[in-house]
């Protein structure tokens, strides 16, 4: 089966076109493609189909072969994927996914997509939460971005027991459902730091669903401005609150193009 490995901002996918059909059984797949060991590598699968109501569908599996409904970095890599493999010479698309379609506005040079404005639509922020994992206390603002998240804002995302904390915290009972987390400060009004636990996925270097929530979260509590930039271990991304719906800019990149046996 051939695939495609992209990235956007270190969020990297396996990306399959399933146009004219799709390979059996894609939850096993995305566990067994993932496996930075034994399999291609990646922080799961996403599978591109023929739009329902859009132009085209973006199906996603986490690596551990949930189904998420919603993917900011994924989607950027799905418009670019459609557009440098001429599958649409559209700039301006609609991409359908599980939390609903997705505007997409493709910035190009020399013929290939390279930047990526997502309508990551409205965000949904939830009453906060008190709750207490691994012996401390935390404030939990969760935010709907399509997908759930848990975010925390702390002086410093860097210095979180991410890997010990994650996994208690995304499946943490007082939660509304098993959410993705972010530690986040945002100390000078504009720049987010963030640290992601992906749900179904572990730690990530950027998430983009993530990214939006931390900003919604922050802009409501009055510590950012309708415009910001977060800044994550893969990169940044431009965040910007218009009319009640956010939007996120940032790159997606083609790392390499693969064949893997499916015995
Ligand atoms: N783990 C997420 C899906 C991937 C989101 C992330 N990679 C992004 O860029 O938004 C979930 O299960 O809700």
């Amino acid at each position: 089966m051939r695939f495609t490995k992209m990235e956007g901002l270190g969020n990297d996918y396996i990306y399959v076109n399933c146009m004219e059909g799709e390979p059996e059984d894609l939850p096993t797949l995305a566990v067994r493609l993932s496996d930075r060991h034994f399999g291609v590598g990646a922080d799961g699968l996403i599978c591109i189909k023929p739009g329902r109501t859009g132009d085209f569908t973006m199906e996603m599996y986490n690596a551990d072969g949930s189904r998420g409904a919603m993917c900011g970095n994924g989607i950027r890599c799905v418009g670019k994927y459609v557009y440098d493999r001429k599958l649409t010479r559209k700039t301006c698309l609609t991409i359908d996914t599980d939390a609903g379609p997705r505007g997409l506005e493709l910035a190009v040079r020399g013929g290939k997509a390279e930047q990526v404005t997502v309508d990551m639509g409205q965000a949904i922020l939830y009453p906060e939460v008190e709750l207490e994992a691994m012996g401390e206390q935390y404030t939990v603002h969760q935010v709907g971005v399509g997908n759930p998240h848990a975010v925390i804002f702390c002086p410093d995302p860097e210095g979180v027991r991410l890997e010990e904390l994650g996994p208690v915290l995304e499946c943490h009972p007082n939660l509304r459902e098993r959410s993705n987390v972010e530690f986040v400060s945002c100390q000078d009004g504009h720049d987010l730091h963030v640290r992601v636990w992906e749900r179904g996925s572990g730690i990530t270097l950027a998430c983009g669903t993530g990214a939006c929530a931390a900003f919604e979260a922050a802009r409501r509590q009055g510590l950012c401005g309708s415009r910001a930039e977060a800044r994550l271990p893969g990169g940044t991304l431009g965040l910007e609150w218009r009319e009640g719906r956010i939007f996120m800019t940032g790159p997606a990149r083609t790392v390499f193009e693969g064949e893997i046996e499916m015995g």
